[in-house]
């Protein structure tokens, strides 16, 4: 059961931070729910987190492991705001500037998961090259 059906349907502002959170929440699992890329960015993470716990990364390499996951997960949140307002707006309709809001939405992701890959990249590969050296 979504929020939207235990708040019968609320429209006006949340009434505390516990609701606000419930919220938030639900909205964290619809993305992970409904977005079959949200799913691919996720194992990712676990696979890169694993990774980084094997390895004995330095604290200054968990931020840039920790930022480069959450980078593209904030940029995949905001694709999907994009596509449902916009599919909210014209109906499904084709319209050039949804077609623009989309792709520039799908590229703010596309960045994001390629500085995400370079992170992993410069961190893991020489530590990598180490051990199977
Ligand atoms: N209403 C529309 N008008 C114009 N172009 C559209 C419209 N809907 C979708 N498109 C085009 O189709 C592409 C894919 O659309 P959409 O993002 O809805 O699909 P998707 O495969 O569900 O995306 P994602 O995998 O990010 O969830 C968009 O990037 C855009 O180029």
């Amino acid at each position: 059961m979504t929020m939207a059906s235990r708040d019968k349907h609320q429209t006006e502002k949340n009434y505390h931070l516990i609701q606000a959170m419930r919220h938030a929440i639900d909205g964290i699992i619809q993305v992970l729910r409904e977005e079959r890329n949200m799913r691919y960015h996720l194992l990712a993470a676990c696979c890169a987190i694993l990774l980084a716990a094997l390895l004995r990364i330095s604290a200054m390499e968990w931020l840039w492991i920790l930022l480069a996951i959450f980078v593209v997960f904030t940029a995949e949140f905001l694709n999907t705001v994009t596509e449902a307002v916009t599919d909210l707006i014209v109906d499904h309709h084709y319209e050039l500037n949804v077609k623009k809001a989309k792709d520039v939405a799908a590229g703010g992701v596309l960045i994001s998961a390629v500085f995400s890959v370079l992170v992993g990249l410069i961190i893991f590969i020489p530590r990598l090259l180490i051990i199977f050296r």
